[in-house]
């Protein structure tokens, strides 16, 4: 069979294989998830923009795509690499075969190729870039020149790109299989959430616990926030480096000399350990997957959780302010983390699961107990 599309790594390594989505070229980092179900919500996780994911996983596109297991409005990976896409889906919710949905979405993706051996390189040698090319007339050459023209995460400044214009109030909650998607019944708490390309089930969670979620564009000053005298502040996961996202780190650092609760995840959790002080650092291939083990350092207790990071918080670099409260069973990297002088806390991976295992989900009603603490002390002292 004639080949239709082409993976190109930076090194030079070619895949050849067949071409499942538009018809194209897209370049980025290039990098493995081992997550065996939730190919939608991954491609849809505003944090994936500018990777190409390959999903360790062979069969991918088995219960085809819906309208529901989304995580932002528009699908943000740029690019899908898989071994084998099934001729036929099969589920009660799907509404569009995988492919189609691809090309529906503009993302170029290639199937047929040896996803393990690809996964074994970026393993051994750490996340490289790539260019992935699907059409008639391939060039091989210029395929890994464009794998090597692209200038790499490390640097990259992301979310204020993937951020919304504008702020906007959420109210959908969390889905259930007699009902699909609920709406908010209750508002005990006004959190703020910064918006650094964020996950939707992140923000039907909060809706679900009792919070009124108005969300905030990225470079929104932490003045803004603090005028609308939210409960809790939340900082969102999203793409690129952490460390360039200055507007985020300086906010950060008001809204923590203000003493409001704050709660970040993936890269909040980056931008939390910047504002107080610490590094972070790239990963040689990161975490991305649904059955990483954490370790709760206080409880001892282990965690399967989904992660999807390519970045960490630098060991060694940690000020006095902040404690270690989490760390991975796979590297022992640094998961989790928590001031020891105001009200503030993060998670490197994802307690809002989608997808993957909620083991971690308690992290939610950590904030809502924070903010509760909060105001049960301001009510005190009036
Ligand atoms: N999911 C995220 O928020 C990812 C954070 C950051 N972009 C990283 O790769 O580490």
């Amino acid at each position: 069979m004639k080949h239709s599309a082409l993976l190109a790594l930076a090194d030079g390594t070619l895949f050849w294989g067949q071409s499942i989505g538009a018809t194209g070229q897209t370049v980025g980092e290039v990098v493995f998830n081992t997550a065996m179900t939730g190919y939608q919500e991954i491609l849809t996780d505003p944090s994936y923009s500018k990777q190409l994911v390959t999903l360790t996983y062979p069969h991918i596109g088995n219960t085809g795509t819906n309208g529901e297991d989304i995580e932002s409005d528009s699908v943000s990976a740029a690019g899908l690499i898989i071994r084998d896409l099934p001729r036929m889906a099969n589920n009660w919710r799907n509404s569009q075969n995988l492919d189609e949905y691809l090309a529906e979405n503009n993302l170029v993706a290639i199937a047929d190729i040896d996803t393990r051996q690809l996964t074994r390189m970026l393993r051994e040698k750490g996340a490289q870039n790539g260019c992935i090319v699907a059409g008639d007339d391939i060039d091989p050459e210029q395929a890994i020149a464009a794998a090597q023209g692209f200038p790499g995460l490390k640097g990259m400044d992301l979310a204020k790109e993937v951020t919304t214009d504008e702020a906007y109030e959420w109210s959908q909650s969390v889905w259930s299989l007699t009902q699909g998607y609920q709406q908010q019944a209750k508002s005990d708490y006004k959190v703020v959430a910064y918006d650094f390309g964020v996950k939707h089930n992140i923000l039907r969670i909060l809706v679900d616990l009792g919070c009124d979620v108005t969300v905030v564009p990225a470079q929104t000053p932490a003045a803004e926030v603090l005028a609308m005298h939210p409960d809790g502040v939340f900082l969102s996961n999203g793409p690129g480096d952490p460390e360039p996202c200055d507007y985020a780190i300086d906010a950060t650092q008001a809204i923590i000399e203000a003493g409001k609760p704050i709660f970040g995840i993936c890269l909040g959790h980056q931008i939390l350990a910047l504002a107080s002080g610490a590094q972070t650092e790239k990963m040689k291939f990161g975490h991305h997957g649904a059955n990483h083990p954490v370790q709760d350092l206080a409880s001892k207790k282990v965690m399967i959780t989904s992660q999807n990071h390519g970045f960490a918080v630098a060991e060694n670099s940690l000020p006095d302010t902040l404690t270690v409260t989490h760390r991975s069973l796979f590297d022992n990297t640094i998961q989790g983390i928590r001031r020891t002088d105001v009200p503030a806390f993060s998670f490197q991976g994802h307690p809002e699961a989608s997808p993957g295992p909620r083991d971690v989900a308690p992290l939610f009603e950590q904030f809502i107990q924070m903010m509760q603490a909060q105001k049960a002390s301001v009510a005190e002292e009036n």
